[in-house]
């Protein structure tokens, strides 16, 4: 439990000189095994790093210790008019969500960690420390060499350890609204969203669930939706926009077959929409008491979502598993979580060969085997199809460079 910067860099000394592996922690919520000590070594827990150091609320930004979590600095910006948008449900901490590049519901709209990191402090696997864009530098654009600081995003673990981020804020929309439109089946509501981002409907949030999902969200919320394929929308801007944009995805919605909206006005019961959302993971786990979860992350072109979804769907009937389907549709990302029984060895053959089989189908549709949660342990191999050989090998002389004892998070990312 490092209290600061010299406290990390004298970590990785001592183990880079006596080669004992590394293994960054933020706040555990990752879902690709990132934080498991695969050869041993020593965790380095960052959340006693949890000072949120300077926000300037003229620039729009922030620079926060790595163990500053999205809620605890959402809550510090409450009075400021300002927040950072990037949700990925968990409260993560923020250099964690550098460390996979996250995102969630609001990336349509904000674009995910890659878009809105300015700076990273970093501690290199020998002690050093770096400034990826220089020394509290923290501009909204450079064109100053290399982008050290996206190399570091997405990195999980690997690289270094992050120990401080500067991010972008930005202002909270004057209204919003939200709402939810079922459809009587999943091209519908599919269709619909890829009609409302070729509109340039500047959505705030569409979030896909299948009847599976909602019969859960159901079940598990208290909630009493239309067990049918449905989007979940949420609108801001100033009042007038939103009755503009509202009417237009409402024409796309019954021109698709949709339900009118039933909307969800109130702080409160929006909040209770999207915790409903967010919450989903365990209304899934609550469908087979006793299962854990076993999440796939899948991310094509917008316009292959129909035909990805419809072959998910049809892959999932035919191994007779139970598969709900939930999506970030906005950005072409989307998720199955099977709830799966651990003393089940072949259902859980099963549900990796499904996720497997998604992962190649969204290869094949140029997309990618990770839209959000990661290669961590279980998508190495999947890495290798998505680069390429030389990709890979250029990936691992990146590696080789800044980390050549191979201390940094092993087994993780590449084998
Ligand atoms: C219920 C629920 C729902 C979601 C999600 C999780 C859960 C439990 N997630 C996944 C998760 O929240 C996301 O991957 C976070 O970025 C993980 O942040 P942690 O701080 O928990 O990192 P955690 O501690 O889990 O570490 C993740 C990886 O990053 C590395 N790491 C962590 N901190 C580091 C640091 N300071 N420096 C270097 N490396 C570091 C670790 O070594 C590991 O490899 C998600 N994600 C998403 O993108 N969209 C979503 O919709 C969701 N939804
Ligand atoms: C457990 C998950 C698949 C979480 C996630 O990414 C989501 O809810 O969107
Ligand atoms: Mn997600």
């Amino acid at each position: 439990f490092p209290q600061n910067v010299e406290q990390v860099s004298e970590i990785a000394i001592l183990c880079n000189d006596n080669e004992i592996p590394l293994i960054p922690f933020g706040s555990g919520t990752g879902l690709e095994g990132g934080i498991n000590a695969v050869k041993g070594g020593v965790c380095v827990d960052l959340t006693h790093m949890n000072e949120i150091l300077s926000v300037n609320p003229e620039d729009f930004d922030c620079t926060v210790q790595s163990g500053v979590t999205r809620m605890q600095l959402n809550n510090y910006l409450r009075d400021t008019g300002l927040w950072f948008p990037i949700d990925p449900g968990a409260d993560a901490s923020l250099c964690g969500m550098c460390s996979t590049s996250a995102s969630g519901t609001n990336a349509v709209r904000y674009g995910t960690m890659r878009e809105n990191v300015l700076n990273l402090e970093v501690v290199l696997a020998d002690g050093r420390v770096i400034n990826t864009a220089g020394k509290g530098r923290r501009t909204k654009k450079t064109s100053a060499g290399y982008n050290l600081t996206n190399l570091f995003v997405g990195s999980e673990g690997t690289l270094g350890i992050i120990t401080k981020a500067s991010l972008k804020l930005f202002g909270i929309p004057e209204a919003t609204v939200s709402a939810v439109c079922h459809f009587p089946d999943v091209q519908g509501a599919v269709d619909t969203t890829v009609q409302v981002l070729q509109c340039g409907i500047p959505i705030a949030r569409i979030e896909f669930l299948d009847e599976v999902s909602i019969d859960a969200v159901n079940k598990y919320s208290k909630m009493d939706m239309k067990v049918a394929p449905s989007l979940f929308l949420e609108f801001t801007g100033t009042p007038s926009s939103l009755d503009e944009q509202a009417a237009l995805v409402a024409d796309l919605c019954s021109m698709n077959n949709g339900s009118d909206f039933k909307w969800a006005k109130d702080p409160e019961e929006r909040s209770h929409l999207w915790k409903a959302r967010h919450d989903i993971l365990y209304a899934c786990m609550a469908l087979k008491p006793g299962s854990k979860p076993y999440s796939t992350d899948v991310c094509v072109p917008v316009s292959k979502l129909p035909e990805i979804i419809k072959r998910s769907k049809e892959e999932i009937t035919k191994a007779g598993v139970c598969g709900p389907i939930v999506g970030h549709v906005g950005d072409g990302n989307f998720h199955v979580f099977f709830p799966v029984d651990q003393n089940n060895p072949e259902e859980l053959q099963k549900i990796q060969e499904v996720s497997k089989k998604m992962a190649l189908m969204s290869l094949e549709m140029n997309g990618t085997c990770t839209g959000e949660h990661g290669i961590g342990q279980g998508k190495r191999e999947l890495l290798v199809q998505e680069i390429g050989e030389t990709g890979i090998q250029v990936m691992k002389q990146i590696k080789q460079t800044l980390d050549p004892k191979g201390i940094m998070n092993p087994a993780k990312v590449f084998y």
